[in-house]
């Protein structure tokens, strides 16, 4: 069972990024977001009230926990509740934990430096009611302003989910755009990349940050396998614990903005999966070479099973099934 905290090998925890790659082996690329929207309450047949959230978020993990790679709590479907949705939040967090199941906390916070220090203490710090396993973040205020939590993740082995290209269509104005002739988001997959080589991970080996990225023609022709398999084989083993957020709605954009996932090293967070359209087809489509990267994440069409957990752990092996063909077929 993958551990869903930070365990101590000799005095350093063991990184997200290697904790990560332990439960994708174990359990298939996939991650289920824990959204109780007002509309999912009402079809479980609860009340859109603090009790109705509670028996919603933690019947997920109960159904769930220990038998998924990552649970992704929505943090503003706990917020909406008030701060008695946010001690719900904090009990799903340490549910989760218990079921040896981790946690990436959906936030998506950015702000300047001195502040994001704040929200690094309340998600990353050890002992913080709710501190997760790793957190999503914004860097739309420039990705040195989330050194704090940067750092602070590293410190605690803990990991940051960064949004680079992001599933609604809306985001392209703004991740798509050049500096300097480079894609915004194509810079913030480099920050990624940067953090990723400076750390040590004590599990696996350091690589080269020269990944291939295309496979020549006629090592295709010749019926060679893949360079890119080799390297992205290699990239899931020693996933760093900075990962990017890349929607598997996407399309090309990966390809068109020249962005090189296997070379960030980390994990990537591909949400999108079911109820915004996207499947297996998509998956294989959008990732390419950095597939055995991915962790797919999808919520409501998970979500829609329940309230059964064997119908919610059937949800759930259906698209582990489908994740696992487009990813690591
Ligand atoms: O960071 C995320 O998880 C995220 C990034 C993104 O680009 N798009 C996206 O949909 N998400 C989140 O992923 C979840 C998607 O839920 P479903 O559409 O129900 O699968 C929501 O909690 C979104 O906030």
């Amino acid at each position: 069972m993958a551990p869903s905290a930070p365990v101590l090998s000799g005095r350093q925890p063991v990184p997200f990024g290697a904790r990560l790659a332990e439960a994708m082996a174990e359990h298939g690329p996939v991650c289920v977001g824990i959204d109780p929207h007002p509309a999912l309450l009402r079809a479980w047949g609860l009340g859109d009230d603090v009790e109705g959230l509670r028996r919603f978020s933690l019947g997920v993990v109960e159904a769930l926990g220990g038998r998924v790679a990552a649970l992704k709590p929505q943090s503003a479907f706990f917020e909406r509740h008030g701060s008695a949705g946010v001690a719900v939040l904090e009990e799903v967090l340490a549910a989760a934990a218990a079921a040896g199941t981790l946690t990436v906390l959906d936030v998506k916070r950015g702000d300047i430096g001195s502040t994001m220090a704040g929200y690094a203490d309340a998600y990353l710090r050890d002992g913080s009611s709710l501190a997760a396993d790793a957190v999503t973040l914004s860097p739309y205020l420039g990705f040195g302003s989330l050194r704090p939590a940067l750092d602070l993740a590293r410190q605690t082995g803990r990991g940051i989910f960064v949004l680079a290209l992001t599933s609604n269509p809306e985001g392209a104005s703004i991740q798509h755009a050049l500096d300097g002739g480079v894609a915004v988001a194509a810079r913030i997959a480099e920050g990624a990349a940067v953090e990723n080589a400076a750390v040590e991970h004590p599990t696996v080996e350091h690589a080269p940050l020269e990944h291939p990225t295309v496979e020549s023609p006629a090592a295709a022709a010749a019926g060679d396998p893949a360079p890119t398999d080799v390297a992205s084989t290699d990239a899931a083993a020693r996933l760093g614990s900075v990962g990017l957020v890349v929607g598997a709605t996407t399309g090309s954009a990966v390809a068109d903005l020249g962005i090189d996932l296997t070379r960030m090293g980390g994990a990537i967070l591909a949400p999108g999966v079911g109820a915004q359209g996207a499947g297996a087809r998509e998956l294989a489509e959008v990732f390419g070479p950095a597939r055995r990267q991915v962790l797919a994440s999808t919520s409501r069409a998970v979500l829609a099973a329940g309230p059964e957990a064997a119908s919610l752990r059937s949800a759930l092996a259906a698209t582990v099934d489908q994740a696992r063909e487009a990813l690591q077929g």
